[in-house]
């Protein structure tokens, strides 16, 4: 695997649940070794993209591959899913549960997969359903990184965690995925976080891809400008930059643009934080789309590209 080579790659995919369609025509990649935010309101089909990368949903339309194999054809030995729902066997204690981990997995690792139940405290002889629910965490946590994976998709694993053990969890993971180039994509609602931890993002909303890409390269194209409002509305020198989000304060206005040229007339530019774009474009379902260059799919990656180009 070389460095930008795609972990993941989603040509228009598609997915039809009873209710209606969770994702629309989904396209971006996601380069090898890095750690990639899925962020997007309740319903926004996160859960939905995890499932279909971890090859427990098949995608209605559109492909999705893993590290270049045919979609649905990936090593499902390289990839670990840790769900909302820890399927754990709760009559099992720790240890017997490390240990189906091992004689499930042929790259094992016992010692990476115990020292994340050590470093929580649980015990190992403790039967699974006498657990609370972050011990729980814990354990699902050890069997996915037990596993040694090259992609680990983790959908809101921390969610019932307290915050030290949070914290201590996401650096014990993150330490772990950096040491050995794993890649992450990791559904989280806590924005706060996600400029420390990651380095790529996906923005989700009503099934749709809002943004995708390198996080550095994501900030560098917004600019956040605020200022005195003269008049009604914004002023007239930023009607020319595409707009994300507008909001009015008594007399300030605050808007954030994707500027195409050099930004002028009234109020301060200024770069935007990590938190402050992914309110903006969660609070403005109308904004446009963004996939930056290196989260793109070009058309003859396709996997099931049919067009022919003339002799
Ligand atoms: N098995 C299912 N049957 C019917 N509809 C479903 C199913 N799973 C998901 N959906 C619907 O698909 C949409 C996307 O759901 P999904 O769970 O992927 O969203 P999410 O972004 O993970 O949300 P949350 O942040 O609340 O976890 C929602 O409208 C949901 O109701």
């Amino acid at each position: 695997m070389h460095a930008g080579e795609p972990a993941l790659e989603a040509h228009g995919l598609g997915m039809r649940h009873r209710r209606g369609w969770a994702l629309r025509d989904c396209s971006f990649r996601l380069p090898a070794g890095r750690i990639c935010g899925l962020v997007g309101p309740n319903g926004a089909g996160k859960t939905t993209l995890l499932s279909i990368a971890a090859q427990v949903l098949e995608p209605t339309r559109g492909t999705l591959s893993l590290f270049g194999a045919a979609p649905g054809a990936a090593d499902p030995g390289r990839t670990a899913f840790l769900a909302q729902e820890q399927p754990l066997f709760r009559g099992f204690t720790v240890a017997e549960t490390l240990r189906l981990g091992r004689e499930l997995n042929p790259r094992w690792d016992q010692r990476a997969a115990e020292d994340v139940v050590r470093a929580g405290d649980v015990p190992l002889d403790a039967k699974v359903g006498t657990l609370s629910g972050g011990q729980r965490t814990r354990v699902a946590l050890a069997l996915a990184l037990g596993k040694r994976p090259d992609l680990l998709l983790l959908d809101e694993p921390m969610a019932n965690l307290d915050p030290v053990a949070r914290k201590e969890l996401m650096g014990t993971l993150l330490g772990e995925a950096a040491e050995r180039g794993t890649t992450v994509l990791m559904s989280t609602h806590v924005l706060a976080e996600l400029e420390d931890l990651c380095d790529y993002l996906v923005v989700l909303s009503g099934g749709e891809v809002r943004l995708a890409g390198d996080v550095d390269e994501l900030l560098s194209v917004h600019t956040v400008v605020t200022g005195a409002k003269e008049g009604e509305g914004l002023p007239a020198s930023l009607a020319h930059h595409p707009l994300v989000e507008s909001r009015f304060s008594g007399r300030q206005f605050t808007a954030l643009i994707r500027p195409d040229g050099p930004v002028t007339g009234p109020g301060e530019a200024d770069d935007p934080g990590l938190e402050e774009l992914l309110l903006a474009y969660l609070r403005s379902p109308e904004a446009p789309p963004l996939i930056t260059p290196t989260a793109q799919v070009r058309a003859q990656d396709q996997a099931y590209d049919t067009r022919t180009v003339a002799a």
